[in-house]
């Protein structure tokens, strides 16, 4: 096991120098990128695509340079280790198997191109297939085409494992298989990790994935990491608009407010500042971020949200409304599963739960901080 740390990283594909056709000249695919993965952790990434995740894992994998900055494992700088004696695992989304070798071919492999001997090989697939269990003991006998999705993957995997990688870099791992077939894999995956506790990089498109495989999670967009931090961290405290657009589904409502004085305005709608954000004394245009879960239903002085669709959701006993406030800003909130259908809701921000951006959205004025659970 290794701390993984990136120091100011920049990677530019040289393809991304030339202007493009409609004119756009790209930034880098990682830009001044600055990270630490603790020996053991999982960190996710997340992010639009394009961000960069993919070429983040390469340059830790060192299959490709970066043009600045440096890459360590432990206190090791990699800069001239070539990638297959860093000691990296990785998996990607098409599992990569030898079609022709069963599962335990595959796990062997390995061992044949490096002349270790056949016990070596032996004492170690067994060993791994052990703390893998019985049903996968069954799936090294079977080649690759007689296997689903789920169980190439796990196959996949456990080849890594066989190899005492010091660091295990995953691309979407799961992204095609079924619905059922990934959270059941998700599970098996985590529980690896668990197992055998190797730092990890786990890119992924999906938040729910993040938040369940990662110990931590990373936010990118266009080559930068925005934020890194567990999911309450970055949904309660994001560092900007984009983290707090990204992180939760439905997303946050972000609706543009005025500040004067002690009042505070959206649209046709006043309230008196409330005092969590007297302190501030700010003043001028700013925008409002309201987590579903944070609107105030049928209050008098609320805004009217106009009902566009109730998602109802018997399972939690909740309903989620989707709307739009005047303007044209889309709300969702959350509401009880017995709402009547009717056209319009007052709502108003709970504002003891808000998060308030300058009007560009790049800096937070005020967040309501991570909850204490046992308060
Ligand atoms: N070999 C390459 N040559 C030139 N540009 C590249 C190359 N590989 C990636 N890029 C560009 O680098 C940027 C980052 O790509 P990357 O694959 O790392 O993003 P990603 O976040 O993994 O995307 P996705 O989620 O779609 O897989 C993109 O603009 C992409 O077009």
């Amino acid at each position: 096991m290794v701390t993984v740390a990136l120091v100011d990283v920049v990677k530019q594909y040289d393809a991304m120098e030339e202007v493009t056709l409609i004119g756009y000249k790209h930034g880098p695919a990682l830009n001044h990128v600055t990270l630490e993965i603790a020996s053991g952790e999982t960190l996710s990434v997340v992010g639009p695509s394009g961000c960069g995740k993919s070429t983040l894992l390469k340059v830790v994998a060192g299959l490709e340079y970066a043009n600045a900055g440096h890459v360590y494992y432990d206190s090791y700088d990699m800069s001239e280790i070539k990638p297959q004696d860093r000691g990296v695992g990785m998996v990607f989304q098409d599992y990569a198997l030898y079609p022709t070798m069963k599962g335990k071919g595959n796990l062997a492999y390995y061992f044949e191109q490096h002349d270790r001997s056949e016990q070596d090989m032996e004492a170690r697939v067994q060993q791994v297939a052990d703390r893998l269990g019985v049903d996968f003991q069954l799936l090294l006998g079977r080649l690759p085409d007689t296997l689903s999705g789920g169980e190439k993957q796990r196959v996949a995997i456990a080849r890594c494992i066989v190899r005492d990688p010091v660091v295990f870099l995953m691309d979407e791992p799961i992204v095609n298989l079924d619905a059922k077939r990934r959270e059941k894999t998700r599970i098996e995956i985590k529980k690896l990790l668990r197992q055998f506790s190797i730092t990890t990089l786990y890119v992924t498109h999906d938040q729910q994935e993040a938040i369940f495989m990662g110990d931590r999670i990373a936010v990118m967009r266009s080559g930068h990491i925005e934020q890194v931090g567990t999911f309450d961290e970055l949904y309660y405290t994001p560092a900007n608009l984009f983290v707090a657009t990204f992180i939760g589904t439905p997303p946050i409502a972000i609706v543009p407010v005025n500040l004067a004085g002690m009042e505070i305005r959206s649209g046709e709608t006043t309230w008196p500042l409330p005092p969590i954000l007297a302190d501030y004394h700010l003043a001028g245009p700013a925008r409002l971020g309201v987590r579903p879960a944070d609107w105030i239903l049928g209050r008098e002085d609320g805004m009217e949200l106009e009902i566009r669709h109730i998602e109802r959701i018997p399972t939690e006993q909740a309903a989620f409304i989707h709307g739009m406030l005047p303007g044209d800003i889309p709300v969702t909130a959350l509401a009880p599963l017995d709402i009547p259908d009717r056209p319009m809701v007052k709502v108003t921000p709970d504002w003891e739960r808000v998060i308030l951006f300058e009007p560009e959205g790049e800096r937070v004025l005020h967040t309501p901080g991570v909850p204490d659970l046992f308060e």
